[in-house]
């Protein structure tokens, strides 16, 4: 099965998911209403899933293992031959109704057996360790010998707000109850949580931080022209093929005109392309000193000796929004906060991990360190990766992990940062998860093992998806 993670829906933290769950209790829902519904959610895709096989549920101490209870009795009432493995015994509030209201077989955690349906119940938000290493051995042992695997909530051994690997499994799909949190959609919990089915029971959860979502592109207005359209400048560097693919890029993302600055004209096309002869740093600043210029780019194969930060200098001092990617955020390293804060236009920086790293500390997750670093800096950042997190100034955050894996291929990268300076120019600032978005979607339009040249033919496609 492809994973697939739901588009446009809140991320929540555990605690920010149990003061939601609280409102709802002040509002007159009562917790094992509330219970009910996760557990009928829940039955509903496994009873799908299941097609009349025998189901093991696990059922852990918390409300988890409440919903898991639920889960049992709907599943038993709908004709499947269901057992229940327990960790613990009595336990509080509602999940100790539950309990109480199943009925059914039920043995001790350790004594479970393999059944060809697995549905985990152990641990949800209250996820607050690593798990002990029977309880991981058996829970590994028995997804691996079940044909389906189901998780409450959240794959048990997933860090709920980092996606922490705390000795999780691999389930084929999760269910995601009232709100996605930080462990669907990063590092190891994306890859436990498998294919995420958001299920929607009642808890108001607004949010900002969200999953990324197809973004609205309006067709350029009657009266536009290429100005209008944006300029968009690409700033060559010692790798002329790198800035040659985003320039390609910011083209077919929908700038309406796109410069290349570099020390020699390209031997071939795309036509389109204007060239700037732009022998050095002092030749570029006059060159940035271009109004009509809507956004900047710079990085992608600029290399790193002292004319490359001459150049970045001219572009960092400019008024223009800004896209700096690649070897520009390796010479900002530590700086780059304290010196981007500085600047007026708007700044997007599209670093994977490794340049993240030489320019921002802090631990407590991708998501979290990506907002720091957003606010710190001021300016808007794209760390890449399968779970590629876009954090703004004032605190938003979207969240894209549906990209293709073929991406990890060289000049994606440099793909991404052509199509956020044009979304830069054309949007502003609120476009970039935009481009994001087209870059995963040409991807997977794209199919396996495309080049990154491959990549920026599919945008056009993946654009005009977007009405
Ligand atoms: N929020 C909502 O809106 C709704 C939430 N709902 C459901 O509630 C779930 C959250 O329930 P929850 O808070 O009771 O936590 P849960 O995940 O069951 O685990 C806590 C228990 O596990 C234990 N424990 C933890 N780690 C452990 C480890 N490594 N190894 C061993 N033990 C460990 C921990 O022990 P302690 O840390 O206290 O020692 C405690 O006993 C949520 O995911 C969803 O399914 C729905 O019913 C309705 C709407
Ligand atoms: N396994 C993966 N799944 C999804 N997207 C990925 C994966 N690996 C890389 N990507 C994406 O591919 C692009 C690679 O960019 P980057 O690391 O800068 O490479 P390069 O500089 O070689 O172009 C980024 O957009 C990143 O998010
Ligand atoms: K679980």
């Amino acid at each position: 099965m492809t994973q697939r993670i739901p588009s446009g829906v809140p991320i929540l933290t555990a605690e920010a998911m149990r003061a939601a769950e609280q409102a709802c209790f002040v509002a007159g829902v009562a917790q094992d209403e509330l219970m009910e519904r996760a557990g009928a959610a829940v039955a509903r895709e496994a009873l799908r899933f299941a097609k009349g096989r025998a189901v093991l549920v696990l059922a852990g101490p918390g409300n988890n293992g409440g919903d898991a209870y639920v889960v049992a009795r709907l599943l038993a009432e709908r004709g499947l031959d269901v057992t229940v493995a327990a960790l613990g015994g009595e336990r509080k509030g509602a999940a100790e109704t539950m309990r109480q209201r199943w009925d059914g077989p039920t043995v001790a955690l350790q004594d479970a057996e393999p059944r060809a349906v697995l549905v985990d119940g152990l641990f949800g938000t209250g996820m607050s360790r690593t798990l002990s290493d029977d309880v991981r051995e058996l829970l590994h042992y028995l997804v691996k010998h079940s044909e389906f695997s189901i998780a409450i909530d959240l794959p048990s051994g997933v860090g709920t707000d980092d996606g922490a690997d705390l000795g999780a499994a691999h389930m084929d799909v999760t269910v995601a109850l009232g709100a996605l949190k930080p462990g669907h959609v990063l590092g190891a919990g994306l890859i436990a949580s498998g294919h995420v089915i958001y299920a929607d029971i009642g808890i108001p959860c607004a949010s900002d931080c969200h999953s990324i979502a197809q973004p609205e592109q309006a067709a350029p207005a009657r009266d536009s022209h290429k100005y209008s359209r944006g300029l968009v400048l690409v700033v060559e560097g010692a790798m002329p093929g790198a800035s040659r693919l985003a320039a390609r890029s910011a083209l077919h993302g929908g700038a309406g005109y796109v410069m290349l600055a570099g020390a020699n004209q390209p031997d071939r096309g795309p036509d389109a392309l204007v060239f700037r002869k732009a022998a050095n740093a002092d030749s570029l600043a006059t060159l940035l000193e271009d109004e009509r210029i809507a956004a900047l780019v710079i990085g992608p194969g600029l290399g790193r000796d002292a004319e490359s930060r001459a150049r970045m200098e001219a572009a960092l001092d400019s008024e223009h929004p800004l896209v700096l990617d690649g070897d520009a955020l390796t010479m900002l390293g530590e700086a780059a906060a304290e010196r981007l804060y500085r600047r007026k236009a708007a700044t997007v920086l599209t670093p994977h991990a490794g340049e993240f790293s030489r320019m921002f500390s802090g631990d407590g997750g991708k998501l979290s360190v990506t907002r720091e670093a957003a606010r710190r800096s001021g300016a808007v950042i794209v760390h890449k990766g399968p779970d590629t997190v876009i954090a703004w100034p004032d605190g938003r955050a979207v969240v894209a992990a549906n990209g293709s894996r073929w991406l990890s291929t060289a000049g994606t990268g440099d793909v991404l940062a052509g199509l956020c300076g044009a979304r830069l120019a054309v949007g502003g600032m609120d476009a970039i998860a935009g481009a994001i978005w087209l870059h995963g979607r040409a991807a997977q339009l794209a199919g396996p093992a495309f080049a990154a040249d491959d990549l920026i033919a599919q945008v056009p496609v993946a654009l005009g998806e977007c009405r």
